[in-house]
């Protein structure tokens, strides 16, 4: 089979390593670190195996940990130049399990496929969790504080792992919701996956029938999965014989709170089976950034930057007050990223978690009119469904400031502009409405067709237009009752009438509800956990405090301070945050900070930042 010319480039710039695991013939284990390409190699493999390896009838399995980056991946994987639509399924594991397993083989496994409304959202699992606890005579807590270890226990059940290490009664509570789970004839994401491993395990005929659809599973981030992922990977490589390639990095494991362990990482790399591969170039990171990161992570690793690369900076700043002096220097630092003309998309102030550190650099930003992003803003209802609408309304608004943008502006705006295709978009739409059991919406092309009429209408609807009028207008053109009412997820089920009493009850404007989407001419704001992946000219650190990072955990009601395995987590997660910058990495420390409750703390700066700087400099007084 003939490799495109787009692939062959691909090919001849990757590093002799990332191409031999692109080439291998077998499964891969690829461990590597911070921007040393995992994700480039992956789409180079995917593209490969699409190109050379398997008829057109076949296709290729990827499981990512976020849907963004599974659309990502596939948007890569297209842009290679391969014919790949409807060979590439590049899902969540959620949605995976749920569309390629349990929907796929209902008819087979004689296991009913979750109906509308059936797939409980967050609020709905809290709930019926408080119900177990309370059976489970819990009372000194709420259901709602232990969701992580409760699905951590409920992983450590599916798997027969021992559970001398939790409560008796919160494994009492687990083995209740699942029961209740199975009694109400509901799922939950968890449920998803675990009922995939049994139905993996027990069918051959749907062993066969994966097989033959995807003889390669390619799995991201593979140090994030808990024991039943790792036991769905080994389930479909060692019974269903399929070809798996997993990427990850060790020390990027960031989710031991939902039960995810490295160990299953470093398990696959060990068969004999898997050939074990390793990165060791960082295109990222300029060298002084590197060395901070691993002096922070305290493991020297040796990582090299790539040949010619600038040193980048790593700035240390202190302040003499509290949270709201670390709101300040960061919009100084983001003010004068810009003066060297580092576009804002290109700029992240990460925080560790929500709090009052958030609080005062929103305001700051609001303040200095710096126009950004808050990731992870949960004001916007949850779900696919929602997300969705968000993507349509940032595809809006960003049509209406082209078109209202001087000629001279516009073809740069096109160039940079990141909103969704519609090609995309009807992916998206496509999926909410199988997942919802809809036959399509109609014939093939008029999918695109009803998008570009809703989204990119003759006469625009202007950025600040009510979101609500815009809103009905989708709701009628799109058919999206239809989806909400059949959807299993009732975080959709539920999410239209949510969105549209919001819009109304507050009345939203179009931009407003297309913020949470736009990228362009915005700095982000986000959580170190939802930086992961991504890479920014120049990352801010404000907050690095004793007490904030490292954090104290909430836990029943009162605050502690963390664990080993808890701190090295987080240790961890600052790492990922550090190495996310290409350029410029700022690091803001100082005496402490003010409480809610007006309490001054005056722990002094983060031990990261301090063992960082023994580490770096280990003749000085730090
Ligand atoms: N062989 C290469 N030559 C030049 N640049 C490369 C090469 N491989 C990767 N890169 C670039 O390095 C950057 C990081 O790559 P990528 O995002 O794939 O890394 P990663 O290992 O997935 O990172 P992380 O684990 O930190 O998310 C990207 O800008 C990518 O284009």
């Amino acid at each position: 089979m003939q490799i495109s010319d787009t692939l062959l480039a691909e090919l001849e710039e990757l590093h002799p390593r990332q191409r031999t695991a692109v080439l291998h013939d077998g499964n891969v284990v690829l461990r590597a670190g911070p921007g040393s390409g995992k994700t480039r190699t992956l789409v180079a493999r995917i593209a490969y195996i699409l190109q050379t390896q398997i008829s057109a009838f076949r296709g290729v399995a990827c499981i990512t940990y976020t849907n963004a980056a599974a659309e990502e991946i596939r948007r890569r994987v297209l842009r290679s130049g391969v014919r790949a639509e409807g060979r590439i399924t590049c899902s969540t594991v959620h949605a995976f399990c749920l569309n390629e397993v349990l929907r796929a083989f209902a008819h087979l496994t004689g296991q009913p496929a979750p109906q509308a409304g059936q797939v409980l959202s967050k609020t709905a699992t809290e709930v019926l969790l408080q119900r177990c606890f309370d059976q489970a005579g819990i009372t000194e807590t709420l259901a709602q504080h232990r969701v992580p270890q409760s699905t951590r226990i409920r992983r450590a059940l599916a798997c027969g792992e021992t559970l001398d290490s939790f409560d008796p009664r919160e494994v009492q509570a687990a083995r209740l919701y699942e029961e209740q789970l199975l009694v109400r004839g509901e799922i939950d994401f968890e449920a998803m996956v675990t009922r995939a491993v049994r139905t993996v395990r027990e069918h051959e005929h749907v062993r066969d029938i994966l097989r033959a659809r995807f003889p390669h599973l390619i799995v991201d981030e593979y140090q994030d999965l808990g024991g039943v992922l790792h036991e769905l990977v080994v389930a479909l490589r060692d019974l269903a014989g399929i070809t798996v390639f997993a990427v990850g990095d060790t020390d990027q494991s960031v989710y031991g709170f939902t039960g995810a362990d490295a160990k299953y990482l470093t398990e696959l790399a060990a068969r004999e089976d898997f050939r074990d591969l390793e990165l060791e170039v960082n295109y990222r990171s300029g060298q002084d950034i590197i060395t901070a990161a691993e002096a922070a992570l305290g493991l020297p690793r040796g990582r090299l930057a790539r040949e010619g690369a600038p040193p980048g900076d790593v700035n240390l700043e202190q302040v003499e007050g509290g949270l709201e002096d670390h709101a300040r220097v960061a919009c100084d630092l983001v003010e004068q990223a810009q003066s060297r003309e580092v576009s804002p998309e290109q700029i992240a102030i990460l925080y560790p978690a929500r709090g009052l550190l958030l609080d005062a650099v929103q305001r700051e930003l609001t303040r200095r009119e710096l126009d950004f992003r808050h990731e992870g803003d949960d004001k916007l209802p949850a779900g696919s469904l929602s997300r969705f609408i968000q993507r349509c309304a940032s595809r809006a608004v960003t049509n209406y400031q082209i078109h209202v943008a001087p000629d001279t502006d516009r073809a740069d705006m096109l160039r940079r502009t990141q909103a969704p295709s519609l090609a995309a978009l009807a992916r998206a739409l496509t999926t909410l409405r199988t997942d919802a059991q809809l036959a399509p919406l109609s014939s093939r092309l008029s999918l695109p067709r009803a998008l570009q009429m809703c989204l990119d209408p003759e006469s625009l609807y202007p950025a600040d237009a009510p979101a609500l009028d815009w809103l009905q207008h989708l709701r009628t053109g799109l058919a999206l009752d239809e989806v909400a009412a059949a959807h299993p997820d009732q975080d959709n089920t539920n999410s239209l009438d949510a969105l549209t009493d919001l819009c109304s009850s507050k009345d939203l404007l179009l931009q407003e509800l297309a913020r949470g989407e736009e990228v362009i001419g915005k700095v982000l704001l986000a959580t170190y956990h939802a930086a992961k992946g991504r890479e920014f000219d120049t990352v801010i650190l404000p907050g690095l405090l004793k007490g904030l990072i490292p954090r104290d955990i909430p836990d029943r009601g009162n605050w502690r301070r963390p664990t080993e395995t808890e701190l090295a987590e987080q240790r961890r997660t600052f790492y990922v945050a550090l190495t996310r910058a290409e350029s410029s990495v700022n690091l803001i420390v100082g005496p402490g900070y003010e409480t809610k409750n007006g309490y001054w703390i005056s722990r002094g700066p983060s031990d990261f930042v301090i063992e960082m700087a023994r580490r770096l400099f280990p003749k000085e007084q730090t």
